[in-house]
């Protein structure tokens, strides 16, 4: 089925990038922002300063801040908002869905409590088969993203034409969308990432270079695949676009918010100096190194990084003790 017009519902940074790729490339967009007065200066001016400043949205992508207005009629529905507020969100808008919208998820994490990966939360609460769900995920900065820089994507969902119809609305001559059928990986790829992207953060801001950077960044994906094998992951997903590439991204870019917030630890900052500097922004991996910490010991598998992790942001271990409890670890073979 054509996708016609689409809902993007979460108008932060990349819920406004989105929005404005599908209207780059054809379909209506109605965008959804939790504030009244973004939805005003957008429809106003074309511009979201608190999140793209100096970016021109384009004509057909509208923005309200009524979510009923959003939906009526959207042949797809894009959540864009961070994850461990994904269930609530839905909830509220669950009876507004209209019935045979592809629901599209944006965001990168997992929920804690329930360990629900976010095409989960969105079955659960909208009560719809996963044929219906979809995931965007891949090396995708938002602020990039918005001024046109080339970007590849994928966009994974159990019904392969469904995945299809979506990869049509939203290719354009800067956004070049794949398509996979692997949820499981392509979710777990962009929530791990956060995780090893604040890891990362850490070391430089510890002054440390790239080969530390790149031992984080190989390692981390030794530890995200294990955990992806563990639930049923296809183990090439991880070496795609949603697996390395948006690994390689995030650890490597001064644009990541996980990133920077790692890097202001590595610096001796306190949790709440670096959230103060965030901005009110997601850096996600705070939040779900704690869950997918409990997700991989379910399941018995090793995550050194993503515990360490844990337990700098969460119990008070030091960005020292860490590096040096993770090269204090028994020696093992490289494939283990
Ligand atoms: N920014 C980026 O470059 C990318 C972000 N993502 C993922 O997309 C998701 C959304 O990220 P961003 O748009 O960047 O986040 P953001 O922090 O820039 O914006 C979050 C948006 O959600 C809204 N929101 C709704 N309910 C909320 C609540 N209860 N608490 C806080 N905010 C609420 C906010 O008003 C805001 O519009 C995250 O899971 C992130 O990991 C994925 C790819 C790229
Ligand atoms: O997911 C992202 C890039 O693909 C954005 O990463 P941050 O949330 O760390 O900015």
């Amino acid at each position: 089925m054509a996708i016609e017009r689409v809902a993007v519902l979460g108008a932060g940074s990349w819920g406004t990038t989105f929005a404005k790729v599908i209207a780059d490339s054809g379909p209506e967009v109605v965008l959804w922002a939790r504030r009244q007065d973004v939805a005003s200066e957008i429809t106003e001016t074309r511009v979201n300063s608190g999140y793209l400043p100096g970016i021109s949205l384009p004509a057909n992508l509208a923005a309200t801040a009524d979510a009923a207005k959003a939906l009526d009629g959207a042949d797809a529905v894009v959540l864009a908002v961070p994850s461990q507020t994904l269930r609530v969100n839905l909830s509220a808008w669950k009876e507004l869905l209209p019935p045979d919208a592809t629901l599209v998820s944006l965001s990168k994490g997992v929920e804690l409590g329930t360990l629900k990966r976010m095409s989960e939360v969105i079955r659960e609460v909208a009560g719809v088969d996963e044929s219906q769900v979809a995931v965007v995920s891949g090396p995708n900065l938002a602020k990039e993203i918005a001024v046109g820089q080339p970007t590849a994507t994928v966009i994974a969902c159990t019904d392969h034409d469904r995945a299809v119809d979506l990869q049509h609305a939203c290719s354009n001559s800067y956004f070049r969308p794949y398509t996979n059928t692997d949820v499981v990986g392509c979710e777990l790829g962009g929530a791990c990432k956060n995780v090893i992207a604040l890891a990362c953060g850490m070391a430089a801001g510890m002054g440390y270079g790239d080969n530390t950077m790149a031992s984080i960044i190989t390692r981390g994906l030794a530890e995200t695949a294990r955990l992806g094998a563990a639930l049923g992951a296809d183990p090439l997903t991880f070496a795609g676009l949603a697996g390395l590439g948006d690994l390689v991204a995030t650890c490597a870019s001064p644009l990541s918010r996980n990133r920077s917030f790692g890097e202001r630890l590595g610096r001796g900052e306190t949790l709440a100096q670096a959230q103060e500097a965030a901005h009110g922004q997601v850096a996600e991996g705070v939040k779900s190194c704690s869950s997918i910490r409990e997700l991989a010991a379910k399941h018995g598998v090793d995550m050194p990084i993503t515990e360490g992790v844990h337990q700098v942001c969460h119990d008070g271990l030091s960005v020292r003790e860490l590096g040096a409890a993770l090269l204090g670890r028994d020696r093992k073979h490289e494939r283990q």
